[in-house]
């Protein structure tokens, strides 16, 4: 892909986030602290803040969706795909949405670890591409992490302060 001098990143210093929907299988406060804790991983590495809104637009909308649900790309059902977020840009760029057809859980229960996952997605929505290292955030299929301990790899880290610096 793109060196990473051309690679799409947000400009401003703090960027604003939305949740739209949630799932049914985890509390709402739950997605909420789920969603502001994969942020802060990213953050806390980058002179980038996160706010987030409750009404208005963002720069980045998060929610939870099943099939087809207004983009070109559907979702496909339980398992598959999990979930998928846009580069930064306007619009639907930096948004995330997440299959609502998976079964969420925040770590402790059975279902795919959405900790995990949203630290993935809220990579890809700050320009991130996908890395070959299975230690990584950004390996491109899902690996049943530990989220007691769940952190970004050194290789993670590396890339984030290399987009954001270039
Ligand atoms: C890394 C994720 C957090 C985000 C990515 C999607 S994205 C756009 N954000 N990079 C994802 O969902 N990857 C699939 C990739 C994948 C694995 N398989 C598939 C079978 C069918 C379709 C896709 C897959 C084999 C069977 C396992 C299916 C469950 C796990 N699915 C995955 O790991
Ligand atoms: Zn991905």
């Amino acid at each position: 892909d793109l060196p990473s001098r051309n690679r799409p990143k947000w400009i401003s210093k703090v960027v604003t986030y939305r949740i739209i929907s949630y799932t049914r299988d985890l509390p709402r406060v739950t997605v909420d602290h789920l969603v502001a804790k994969a942020l802060n991983m990213w953050s806390k590495e980058i002179p980038l803040s996160f706010r987030r809104v409750v009404l208005g637009i963002p720069d980045i909308v998060i929610g939870f969706a099943r099939g087809a649900h207004g983009d070109f790309y559907p979702f496909d059902g339980p398992g598959g795909t999990l979930a998928h977020a846009y580069e930064p840009g306007p619009g639907l760029g930096g948004d995330a949405h997440f299959d609502e057809d998976e079964r969420w859980a925040d770590g402790r229960g059975l279902g795919i670890n959405f900790l995990a996952v949203a630290t993935h997605e809220l990579g890809h929505s700050l320009g991130l591409r996908h890395s070959s290292d299975p230690d990584s955030v950004m390996y491109p299929t899902y690996g049943a992490r530990d989220s007691e301990n769940f952190k970004l790899s050194p290789g993670d880290i590396r890339e984030i302060q290399e987009l954001k610096e270039k």
